[in-house]
């Protein structure tokens, strides 16, 4: 039931089977009563052109879910599924100084190709079970895969932690991988199912935090760990402790009122909704039922074979418009996160340094991970109220800035292979300081927009193409990641440092075109409201003035017939 959203002043009384509403807006006046099978069993309206639709679309707006304040539940669920975001970073983020610090531990020096396949090979399980995870999330349900991750994250560690060759090492990092595709697709997505609206991006990158703080952490025990016999062994050997804590909660733990609704589980949805909501009346919560599951009979409820459902969905992706237009803007900012080439310093930020003579090249790299971290904080604080097509904007323009100056630095430095392909340490050179003060730059510019805002993918995508939508959004991510971590030291030897890194400055130009034409703003918006901007065009100028007026407390609202906006 998305599509308007109006003005509307409620008067609710309830018993324990039915709750009447009464409700005016600007034209009429209305009165509905709807039993607690969520049946409506009346209406009367001083106006019949107004249908029983707006009426409850006008209720269910803004005023009872969005703008309330998550409760203590959501804040700790959502820091529960963060813990995917936090594995996500660690296991991302411990192989910059897990490379440097294997050294001769498998016999020999790891040359290039053996570095970029360990690396790689995380990001290709991830890009594999992201788009896998596509068919089974809306059909076993967010939760389950979550555990299901929890043991992919936990048995690729094992394998890694008994590796003694190369080969067992990149076996390892790709079962690994399972975990880390699934986890970066549903923490998200069980986050945003669960925020109110106000709320949604700021307790979305509470995720990009977990991220971006797992990757400190792995930053910052490889640092102390360096020097350590095997101490990369102990690295990836922490990484078992936070899936066992994940498992355990999840275990015991509710999946989200959207799946629930979706498989009919009405009864549990109102009780995890009146225990997320405690503040909101029941009737508002049965309303918020009815709501997504009108939303939901318009999707592919009847249909059991996953497989076939899955198709059924991927050909609405495609054939709807504003669907597409979504899938469209999700995977080109999951892609273009990854094509600023930012994944080459968190893998290989170690080996950079090394080469520019950088002694304790992984502490340098703490000081990457670390602004990183703080810049995602910055735009967890920002998210809401800036909106996130200009911090979009902003952190472009500064990407591609920092980017070129990278590329000219690099200019004046030498890097060298020696004849087993592994990177030469390099000497200390005045152009190696100009090259950490940009890649410091650069990091910042990323955290506060294109590093965190492609994870707000589930709110472009109504409930039913939700899930297939956001597995081609983060496999998309996962490609671009693939892309980078296999090609990045090959691209340093063929086309120079300067040339990489120019390429990826050429990309972010591309996407900053790309998010000036086509990204709407989408802050303070119910899911269910998103299509009606995506609908008949991006609307992007529409978005930034119905943003506005949300912001200033204007109630605004979007026909998706005329589309045009309208504030009251
Ligand atoms: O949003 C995250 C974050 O920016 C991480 O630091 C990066 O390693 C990931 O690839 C990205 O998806």
């Amino acid at each position: 039931m998305s599509g308007f959203f109006s003005q509307g002043k409620e008067k609710n009384t309830s018993d324990s089977q039915n709750f009447d509403i009464h409700f005016s807006n600007k034209d009429n006046e209305e009165h509905i009563s709807i039993n607690s099978n969520f049946d409506m069993i009346s209406n009367d309206s001083n106006d019949s052109n107004v249908s029983n639709e707006l009426a409850l679309k006008t209720i269910t707006s803004p005023s009872s879910f969005s703008g309330e304040k998550p409760s203590f539940l959501i804040i700790f669920l959502t820091f529960l599924a963060s813990i995917s975001g936090f594995m996500f970073g660690y296991d991302t983020g411990y192989i910059s100084s897990a490379l440097v610090a294997i050294g001769e531990d498998f016999g020999h020096p790891l040359s290039y190709g053996q570095e970029q396949f360990i690396t790689a090979a995380t990001s290709l399980g991830a890009f594999i079970f992201a788009l896998l995870s596509g068919i089974f999330v809306d059909f076993s349900g967010r939760r389950p895969l979550l555990l299901f991750s929890n043991i992919m994250f936990i048995v690729g560690a094992i394998i890694q932690c008994a590796a003694q060759n190369a080969w067992t090492m990149i076996v390892g990092r790709f079962v690994m991988g399972f975990g880390v595709g699934i986890g970066s697709l549903v923490a998200p997505l069980y986050i945003s199912e669960l925020a109110p609206s106000k709320f949604r991006g700021r307790l979305v990158i509470l995720n990009c935090l977990g991220i971006t703080g797992g990757q400190l952490i792995a930053y910052a025990i490889g640092a102390g760990l360096s020097h350590v016999n095997n101490g990369w062994r102990i690295l990836v050997g922490l990484s078992i402790i936070p899936p066992v804590i994940q498992f355990v909660s999840f275990y015991f733990l509710p999946d989200t009122p959207r799946f629930l609704i979706m498989h009919n589980r009405l009864d549990e949805a109102e009780k995890v909704l009146s225990k997320t909501h405690p503040n909101t009346p029941i009737e508002h919560i049965r309303i918020k039922i009815l709501d997504l599951q009108e939303e939901e009979q318009n999707g592919f409820s009847d249909c059991k074979n996953p497989f076939k459902k899955w198709w059924l969905t991927v050909v609405e992706l495609h054939r709807v418009p504003s669907n597409f237009r979504a899938l469209f803007l999700s995977c080109a900012l999951q892609a273009i996160q990854q094509l600023t080439g930012f994944n080459s310093l968190m893998y290989f930020s170690s080996t950079i340094f090394e080469a520019i003579g950088f002694d304790n090249s992984t502490a340098v790299s703490l000081i990457v991970a670390g602004t990183n971290f703080i810049f995602t904080i910055v735009a967890f604080f920002i998210i809401d109220r800036v909106g996130r097509r200009k911090m979009l904007l902003i952190s472009l323009t500064c990407v591609v800035a920092f980017l070129v100056l990278n590329a000219i630095a690099f200019h004046f430095i030498r890097i060298t292979f020696n004849e087993n392909d592994a990177v030469v340490h390099g000497n200390i050179h005045s152009w190696g300081v100009v090259i950490i003060v940009a890649m410091i730059l650069f990091v910042a510019s990323y955290a506060i927009g294109i590093g965190n805002v492609p994870w707000q993918q589930s709110e472009l995508f109504p409930q039913k193409v939700r899930g297939v939508g956001i597995s081609f959004a983060t496999g998309s991510n996962w490609a671009g990641s693939l892309i980078i971590s296999s090609t990045f030291l090959t691209m340093l030897k063929n086309i120079t440092p300067t040339g990489t890194f120019s390429l990826f400055a050429g990309f972010g130009f591309i996407s900053f075109i790309l998010v000036v034409l086509c990204y709407p703003e989408l802050s303070n918006l119910e899911l269910e409201e998103v299509q009606d901007i995506l609908t008949g065009g991006f609307h992007v100028k529409k978005s930034m003035k119905l943003a506005k007026d949300r912001k200033n407390g204007v109630r605004a609202f979007i026909s998706p017939d005329t589309e045009s906006t309208t504030s009251v």
